[in-house]
Parts: C-alpha cells; structure tokens; sequence
C-alpha cells in the first residue's frame, strides 16, 4: 500500500468526521448560516498566510526543480485566484480582516511554522498533503456546485475539485510516497506525527467554525 494512503488509513475517524463535517455538507447545500461562514473566511484567510509559507518552504526543500514546479504553480493558485476569491468573499460577506486568532487557528500556524522550520522536505509535505486532500475529498462529490450558489460558497467548492486540483493532490502525494522508503524510521515517526496531529486539527478547524 502507499505509505500516504497507509498515513490517511492510521487516521481514518478524524478524517472521516472532517470530510463527512456538517459544516462542508451546509456549505455545498447553501444552508450554511452566513455567521459560520463569516467566521470560517476569517481565521481561514490567516491559515492561509502559515500555507503560502509552508508551500513556499518545500519549493525551496524540493530535490529538483522538476519536484518543485507543480509546488510552485500551486503557489500562483493560492496567491491568485484564491487570494482574490478571500478577498471578494469577505467584503461582500461584510467581514472585517483582523489578526485575532482563534485558538485552533493558532495551533494550525504554529504546526505549519513548525514543519518549516524542520528544515525536512517530507514533513512539510505532510500537513501540505492534508491540507489538500481532505479538502479535495470533500469537494469533490459536491463539484459542481448548484448555479444558483452564492459564489463565496461555490468557488471554494470548485477551488479544491476538478482535475488540476487533483493533479495537485497526486502530486504531493507521490513526493512523500517517492521519499518515504529513504527515511530512518525516526523520520518516518516525525512524518506521522505531524499528519496525524494536521488531520485532527482540520476536524477541529471545521467543529470551530460551526460552532461560530
Ligand atoms: C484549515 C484549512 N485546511 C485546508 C485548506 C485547503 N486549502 C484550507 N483553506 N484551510
């Protein structure tokens, strides 16, 4: 078995309860009461900042330029068309930008920070591949969004569907399958670690969110 689909099965509840998450399933229905939503783009917007770092660490830590430009384009991704999607969503939705942060989104930055500061590529690509693929699973059987969504709903859902998106997933996904065998099992620990604790903090994140 892959080791990342081995890493995804050693947390199968957490990542069940995050893409299964009543606040995706109200989000792709047009349920979602706005406040939720408000507050999710809010903290969402901040995680984003720790991301653009954190993708930009492994560009830096890939072991070819080859490996690092899918990484690369996703970074356009991020500081384009979704940075402006944050932007449109949180005027338009009335929300104020703030540095208070909540406490799950503070724990989701220091993670990231962490991963970073590791200097090693594949822990990096650990909470990056979380980041994506439960996003991915969620979205995807929701994509494409009902026409009659409002975009701050609908653009996020397509945000992470579709074949680019999961071309970045398979991406990530096989840099840490690709690196795996090479590590001491001290480092593959390292890498469970901070899957394990990135996927329980995503199910935290949506459970902050709806509890907004
Ligand atoms: C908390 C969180 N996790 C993941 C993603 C996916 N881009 C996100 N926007 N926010």
């Amino acid at each position: 078995m892959r080791p990342t689909e081995q890493l995804k099965q050693s947390v199968a509840g957490d990542w069940q309860a995050a893409t299964t998450h009543a606040f995706c399933r109200e989000l792709s229905d047009g349920t979602l009461p706005l406040d939720k939503m408000r507050w999710y783009l809010q903290q969402d917007y901040q995680f984003v900042d720790g991301f653009v770092r954190l993708l930009a660490s492994a560009i830096a830590h890939a072991p070819s330029l080859a490996d690092s430009v899918p990484a690369a384009q996703f970074l356009a991704i991020i500081t384009g068309p979704e940075n402006t999607y944050f932007l449109r969503s949180l005027d338009a939705l009335g929300v104020d930008p703030t540095d208070d942060l909540a406490p799950v989104t503070h724990e989701f930055q220091n993670l990231m920070a962490e991963a970073a500061a590791s200097g090693r590529y594949e822990n990096m690509l650990a909470v990056l591949i979380v980041a994506e693929w439960i996003y991915l699973d969620w979205a995807t059987p929701v994509n494409p969004p009902a026409a009659d969504l409002p975009f701050w709903f609908a653009e996020w859902i397509t945000l992470h569907a579709g074949d680019g998106f999961e071309a970045v997933v398979a991406y990530l996904r096989d840099q840490l399958d690709q690196v795996w065998p090479g590590l001491s099992p001290e480092a593959q620990a390292e890498v469970t670690r901070l899957f394990t604790r990135a996927v329980a903090l995503e199910r935290a994140f949506f459970d902050s969110a709806y509890a907004a």
